[in-house]
């Protein structure tokens, strides 16, 4: 990832979390090239790419007619079809009586867009440092196609708008939307309507904050599923046969910080495993958990109930984590590894090994994996591939990535989640969802979806505590 923050950014402070930072659940998310390839696909079925403008400025317009509630509404149009987008809305707007003015950065420099500029019949300013504002600002400047960073120039101009309700179109201008430069926008937006399909920067930091509110206008590309938005959480009611080893049985291998291991046995049992059972416990927030001493634990590793084995939750690196881990992996077992176990595994994981998930945050994901680049969900990915496993990268933007290809993106959390030991109740949560049999990766994405709702439900004062404490 490129460091520094471009021009736009010197002065911006990190964005305050905002309970109106949404996503769309389970929508899909387009790189640039993939949203190229759709636009191609799309022409090829015969949908002509001037029917997508005009369906994308329709979007946007009706978005900017319920933000704008009558108040003028101000159109800066950049030079591509982004550009294109805000000169058909402003068509539309003005078709049903909103008070529109356009601002133009440069002349149209697409045919489309070109088509889109004629078709709007009032007049167009140059867009300058003295423009005057308006209550509502649509920014249809720069869209996926931007390839630089905005001028010192632009970016001062757009500052100007700052404290205005803004409406992004795609992206606020000045965000690479791939998620592989860490550009922040001049004018962060309190919406932005994503055009087709969500792109990796409304989901991944440092610039998903400086999107608001993200609404997804369909626009009719057929967006293929591989990478999608965090889905709804599905069911937790348990089958009227259910006993406690068919809700799956978790073992948790505790190291020398044993409250961690407490900590994710807990969660492994409150999000629906029947039976856990806690290596050498020690303090442990429910007394339902099974403590056994080592020798039991070990024996314990061939018990064919087994559905999941967690390890790494306070077990640092060393040679009694290696011992515990190549244990493990013998076992054959469904595996979560978590912390330090993630690199004491991956020389051995892929090699005929169980299902594993692994949930590295940024410090473990920089020592397991350090030589990968690119944005965060192709680093999750390569390191999905790599490992031959699931991989839950962790932080404000949780990727969830698969060997396969999937990924799940799960922007925005809970920043009520930013304290010790939410870690340890996830690698358990995973554990629970692990032993229910059935896919890793859905898996991974049911007990990151729990995480989350679990937090929100919570919110202010919340400690890890608290997850795996009681019942809502
Ligand atoms: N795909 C779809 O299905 C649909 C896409 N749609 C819309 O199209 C948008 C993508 O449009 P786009 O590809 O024309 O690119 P866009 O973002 O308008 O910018 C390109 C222009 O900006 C210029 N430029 C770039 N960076 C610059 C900089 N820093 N400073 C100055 N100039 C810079 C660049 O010039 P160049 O780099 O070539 O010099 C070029 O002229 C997409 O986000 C969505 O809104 C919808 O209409 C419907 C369906
Ligand atoms: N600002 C945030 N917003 C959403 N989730 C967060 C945020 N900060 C941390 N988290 C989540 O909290 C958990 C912290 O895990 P980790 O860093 O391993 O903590 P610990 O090792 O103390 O248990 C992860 O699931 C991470 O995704
Ligand atoms: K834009």
């Amino acid at each position: 990832m490129t460091k520094g923050w471009g021009n736009a950014s010197k002065s911006k402070s990190p964005q305050a979390w905002d309970r109106r930072m949404t996503v769309p659940a389970d929508a899909p998310i387009l790189t640039a090239d993939a949203m190229r390839a759709a636009e191609a696909a799309c022409a090829a079925a015969g949908v002509s790419l001037s029917e997508l403008m005009e369906r994308a400025g329709a979007a946007v317009a009706d978005v900017a007619w319920r933000m704008a509630a009558g108040a003028p509404v101000l159109i800066l149009c950049g030079p591509g079809n982004n550009g294109g987008d805000g000169y058909v809305a402003a068509r539309l707007l003005k078709a049903r009586g909103a008070k529109v003015r356009v601002a133009a950065l440069a002349p149209p420099a697409t045919d489309l867009a070109r088509a889109a500029r004629a078709a709007w019949d009032g007049p167009v300013e140059a867009f300058a440092p003295d423009t005057a504002p308006a209550p509502l600002i649509v920014d249809a400047l720069f869209g996926v196609g931007l390839t630089r960073p905005l001028s010192d120039e632009w970016s001062a101009m757009l500052r100007r708008f700052a404290g205005r309700r803004v409406l992004a179109v795609d992206v606020p201008s000045g965000i690479e939307s791939d998620g592989l430069q860490d550009w922040l926008p001049p004018l962060p937006a309190a919406v932005t309507l994503a055009l087709g399909a969500l792109k990796p920067a409304h989901l991944l930091l440092p610039t998903a904050p400086a999107c608001g509110r993200v609404l997804l206008a369909p626009i009719g590309i057929d967006a293929e599923r591989r990478m999608r938005t965090l889905p709804p959480l599905p069911p937790e009611t348990p089958t009227a046969d259910a006993h406690k080893f068919s809700r799956g049985m978790v073992l948790v291998r505790a190291g020398p910080m044993k409250g961690a291991a407490g900590l994710s046995a807990a969660a492994a049992l409150r999000a629906g495993a029947g039976y856990v059972v806690l290596e050498d416990g020690g303090p442990a927030p429910l007394s339902a958990i099974i403590a056994e001493a080592p020798a039991a634990f070990r024996a314990r590793l061939d018990d064919p109930r087994v559905g999941a084995i967690v390890v790494g939750p306070g077990f640092p690196a060393g040679d009694a984590l290696a011992a515990a881990v190549g244990e493990v992996l013998d076992a054959g077992k469904p595996l979560v590894l978590d912390a330090a176990a993630i690199g004491a595994a991956l020389p051995r994981l892929g090699k005929g090994t169980a299902a594993a998930i692994l949930t590295p945050h940024e410090g473990e994901f920089a020592r397991a994996f350090p030589d990968l680049r690119g944005s965060k969900i192709e680093r999750a990915l390569a390191a999905a591939r790599r490992a031959q496993a699931v991989v839950i990268y962790k932080g404000a933007d949780t990727v969830i990535a698969a060997p396969d290809g999937r990924v799940v993106a799960a922007w925005p959390g809970s920043p009520w989640l930013a304290t010790a030991g939410t870690g340890d109740v996830l690698a358990g949560v995973c554990g629970a969802m692990l032993a229910r049999g059935g896919d890793a990766f859905d898996a991974a994405v049911a007990a990151v979806g729990w995480h989350i709702a679990r937090a929100r439900s919570i919110g202010r004062g919340l400690v890890a505590d608290d997850l795996v404490k009681t019942a809502k």
